[in-house]
């Protein structure tokens, strides 16, 4: 049996006495696009620096393609990759430098090639010989995109991909992602705030309130649940803990 791409058991993370994550257990299966949902400070980024080895958990288990990741990370990072609102590329660095750089760190073979690749498919042509420091914020959101595909990775973990992306470039960007992962069989973890996305792309969802994950499913297996018209209405009930199902999954499962 194939390994899940991401399995997450017990897992918690104190910052001081603030509890980000309260021993959470999760499973991507590989090939699949989970979304992570939740209000501000629910912990989505602090999983997902779990999961890329920024941030060291306070107890718990993480397999990540097959590894344990915390005892063995550096086996599967060269086969992972991310983008994130929080981590900046060199701002002097031209994007076609840049992109040059992370090939090089990841050893891509054929790297002008890929460039070429990811130029065209993100529509960076016009950008790649200017300094990143000069991009708009959509547009160095799009450089992130190319940064994290650059090594053709099987597990993509994505915070808010495309927060400031137009919605014309979003909708774009959302097809090359599941068009990549159609093509690749890669797997993907994103974070968002944008339901409608969310409702499009994954085939589950995760819903995470105050360190916890309170409700999870396939997007329409959330909504009939819980009578809604949109995912956007089943969020609200979740983190609201209001509606049909106003008992969080953390509750059911310990009576
Ligand atoms: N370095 C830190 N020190 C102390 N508390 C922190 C730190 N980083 C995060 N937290 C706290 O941990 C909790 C989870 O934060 P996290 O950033 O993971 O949330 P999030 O779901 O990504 O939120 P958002 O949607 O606002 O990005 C919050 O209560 C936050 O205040």
């Amino acid at each position: 049996m194939t390994a899940a791409a991401i399995k997450v058991e017990q897992l918690s993370k104190h910052y001081g006495a603030v509890e980000a994550l309260a021993g959470i257990d999760f499973t991507v299966p590989r090939g699949s696009v989970c979304g992570l949902l939740g209000a501000n400070g629910a912990g989505k980024t602090t999983t997902i620096a779990i999961l890329l080895g920024l941030l060291t958990p306070s107890s718990g288990r993480v397999h990540i393609l097959g590894e344990d990741f915390l005892a063995h990370r550096y086996r599967v990072l060269p086969r992972m990759n991310f983008s994130s609102p929080y981590v900046d590329l060199p701002q002097r660095l031209t994007i076609e430098e840049n992109l040059d750089v992370y090939a090089r760190l990841y050893g891509v073979r054929q790297r002008r090639q890929r460039l070429a690749e990811l130029f065209e498919s993100l529509d960076l042509q016009a950008f790649r010989r200017r300094a990143y420091a000069t991009l708009s914020a959509g547009q160095k959101t799009r450089v992130a995109l190319a940064k994290a595909l650059v090594n053709e990775p099987d597990l993509l973990l994505l915070d808010e991909p495309t927060a400031s992306l137009d919605p014309d470039t979003a909708d774009r960007m959302r097809r090359y992602l599941k068009n990549y992962q159609a093509a690749t069989g890669a797997s993907i973890l994103f974070a968002s705030h944008n339901m409608a996305e969310v409702e499009r792309i994954c085939d589950q969802v995760l819903i995470m309130r105050a360190g916890r994950i309170v409700d999870r499913d396939a997007p329409a297996a959330l909504i009939a649940r819980h009578g809604r018209a949109n995912l956007e209405e089943v969020f609200l009930d979740v983190v609201r803990n209001t509606g049909r199902h106003a008992r969080s999954e953390e509750v059911s499962r310990h009576e």
